[in-house]
């Protein structure tokens, strides 16, 4: 719930107060001596209240009602208005000792909102608001206080008017009255906020920035004159509110506690709602997850819009342009959301630095990673990062949905970006290396990333150009403990099949073809065969077919040399990454077997055709800046309040 669809108000108080009147006062808006003792529940439509609410106005009568029925009408009441007559002593004093007490309890825990409501001002010269604010004080469930006239209809629309704004636009949840201050969940919201609307990561926000935010949450012409007001209000009433002409967070807090000292608690909650929150200052599930259908045989990606967006993320909290992001950064990075998307260790899926810190390439992957295996949590962080408010559009519009998988394998070739290997293989053949190294790590950090986890399901991550073409490709470790064990269903459900053995261990190849005949022969699936540890001597496979036979038999690639080191021979310095470009190519191109082919032929001009497309790399749209104008209506709220 974002905001009530509805506003219940019940009237309660002594006898003779007037609630029954009061009521047939707002809705003839004319005096009548002659009242019932009980008003008819009245419904007042939506167009005609303040904030657009359709509003039910409930009358008590202890003549007609039990105090069970009271108690139960308190409790479906979304107010209440506590009734005293000014004339009448006794009637206020009951107030503190009955009629809050009551709705206090009958509320059981429940912040239900209190209005007190001083009736028959007309036969008084003086006032009870002294009295009231000290009520106020111990009672803090009291949003506000009227004096008013059901005969003389003073104050009578303002007083249902505080009252449907204390429903919508609470001001418990934002404010503290005693320390005179935000609370600390409000703070936390504001800075959140705050942080998003900092296009720039400088820790302040400029008159551009003021003015995106202020267009966003209010979808208002921006007024020239009144941003240099505000930073004048700001000078005058704190010491470090503005700074190079900018607004610091200190400043904007305390705008918006400005706001609430004046009534206007309407604007800090147009402002929090617009970023997803609900009346407990909690981001709501319905906002951060659109839904964003993914048939079945489809996947999703980001697209561009998505891509872009987290690209100039980390470029604006890349503070030293190294182009990773340290510790802090990446603190820094995701300070609005409650946690990271990822855990803390994952350099063992993506690419690092040598400091072991998050490159953009990596971050990138990851990316990627989770929007195919987990787009709700995609979505969900899209949404607390402020997607929909920078780009100004539902972060569904972030996401990709590919065609299906059998329209790809029907037309030999996919257009997607991120694709999913399969690495099955026995113990020790080698794959942990094989897929630690897809990130370009060297042996020893391979090694010992494989021994942490050496019963977790692996999953690395990196970019391969494919025909000059960025493809994302994921590579999944499927441990197998014997030839025996049966693989699930979801171990065969990949986009390339990348089958490894030990080219040094001559039982290894029989358990990769054991697979293959079970699993994958005559699925439409690309299958390559790796023969690992390619700089030790091959030793001959105790099986009917040698691997070269096996895969030529098969209509397979012939087996792919991998070695993880340097072979003694002194080539390869680096260990070699044309075999997760095959499986990509693999995966692009499934059921195509020239293209592999055309691969291995055409080496050099894959080459040229990377360098070609290099200052393609991750989409350069130019971020849309609004106009510059000034900043409308938060700010004309505010001086309207200035000049009272
Ligand atoms: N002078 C003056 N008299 C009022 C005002 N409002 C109500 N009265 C009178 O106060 C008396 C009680 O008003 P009701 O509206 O019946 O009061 P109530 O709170 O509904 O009383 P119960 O139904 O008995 O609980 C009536 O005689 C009204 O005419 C007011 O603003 N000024
Ligand atoms: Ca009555
Ligand atoms: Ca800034």
């Amino acid at each position: 719930m974002v905001m009530r669809k509805s506003v219940r108000i019940l009237l309660v108080g002594d006898r003779n107060v007037g609630k029954t009147s009061l009521i047939l006062s707002l809705v003839s808006e004319e005096f009548n001596e002659d009242v019932p003792p009980k008003a008819e529940e009245i419904t007042i439509p939506a167009d005609v209240t303040p904030e657009q609410v359709p509003t039910h106005i409930v009358d008590f009568s202890a003549v007609e009602q039990s105090e069970d029925q009271l108690v139960d009408e308190i409790q479906r009441a979304h107010v209440v208005c506590v009734v005293y007559s000014v004339d009448d002593e006794d009637s206020l004093d009951h107030v503190t000792t009955h009629w809050l007490p009551l709705v206090r309890s009958s509320a059981q825990g429940s912040s239900l909102p209190v209005i007190l409501v001083g009736n028959k001002v007309d036969l008084v010269d003086y006032s009870t608001i002294d009295m009231v604010m000290s009520i106020m004080e111990d009672y803090p469930e009291i949003e506000s206080c009227v004096e008013c006239s059901a005969r003389t209809l003073k104050n009578i629309s303002e007083m249902f008017y505080y009252a449907q704004k204390a429903v919508l636009h609470p001001t418990g949840p934002l404010y503290v009255l005693e320390s005179q201050d935000l609370t600390d969940e409000c703070k936390k919201a504001l800075t959140r906020i705050f942080k998003i609307c900092d296009l720039d990561n400088d820790g302040l926000l400029s008159d551009n920035e003021l003015n995106v935010f202020q267009k966003r949450c209010f979808n208002a012409p921006l007024q020239p004159q009144v941003l240099e007001d505000v930073k004048a209000v700001l000078s005058k009433n704190i010491s470090d509110g503005v700074h190079t002409n900018s607004i610091t967070l200190r400043g904007f807090l305390f705008l918006h506690c400005l706001f609430i000292q004046r009534g206007r608690n309407e604007t800090v909650w147009t402002v929090l709602r617009k970023f997803g929150y609900n009346d407990s200052l909690r981001v709501t599930k319905d906002y951060l997850i659109p839904s964003v259908r993914v048939p079945h045989g489809c996947t999703s990606e980001l697209n561009h819009r998505g891509q872009h967006f987290l690209q100039k993320l980390f470029e604006r909290h890349d503070k030293d342009h190294d182009g990773a992001l340290s510790t802090s950064e990446m603190n820094s990075l995701f300070m609005p959301c409650p946690t990271p998307p990822w855990r803390s260790d994952f350099g063992r899926t993506v690419a690092t630095n040598s400091r072991g810190w998050m490159t953009l390439q990596g971050f990138m992957s990851y990316w990627s990673l989770i929007t195919l295996m987990d787009l709700p949590l995609t979505l969900e962080h899209l949404g607390y990062l402020g997607y929909n408010i920078i780009e100004n559009e539902s972060h569904a519009n972030a996401i990709h949905v590919t065609r299906e998988k059998s329209l790809d394998l029907a037309k030999k070739q996919s257009s997607r970006n991120v694709y999913q290997c399969h690495v099955i293989g026995q113990q020790k053949s080698g794959k942990s290396t094989f897929c630690g190294l897809h990130l370009g790590h060297t042996l020893d950090i391979t090694a010992k990333h494989a021994k942490r986890d050496a019963n977790a399901a692996r999953l690395t991550v990196n970019s391969v150009q494919v025909y000059g073409q960025e493809k994302q490709l994921i590579l999944r470790e499927i441990e197998v403990k014997s030839v025996a064990d049966p693989l699930l269903t979801e171990d065969t459900q990949c986009d390339v099949v990348c089958l490894v053995y030990d080219s040094n261990h001559p039982k290894s190849f029989e358990y990769v073809a054991e697979i293959y005949l079970r699993y994958f022969q005559g699925s439409k699936l690309p299958v390559l065969v790796v023969a690992s540890k390619g700089d030790l001597t091959p030793v001959r496979q105790d099986y009917i077919l040698q691997p070269d036979e096996f895969c030529s038999r098969h209509k397979l690639a012939p087996p792919h040399s991998f070695s993880a080191v340097p072979s003694p021979t002194g080539t390869p310095q680096q260990p070699d990454r044309d075999v997760y470009v095959k499986l990509a190519t693999m995966a692009v191109f499934p059921r195509f077997q020239a293209a592999w082919v055309l691969f291995y032929r055409h080496r050099h001009l894959r080459q040229l055709t990377i360098m070609a497309s290099d200052k393609e790399l991750w989409w350069r749209a130019g971020l849309g800046v609004a106009a510059l104008t000034a900043i409308g209506f938060l700010i004309s709220r505010l001086f309207r309040g200035e000049h009272r």
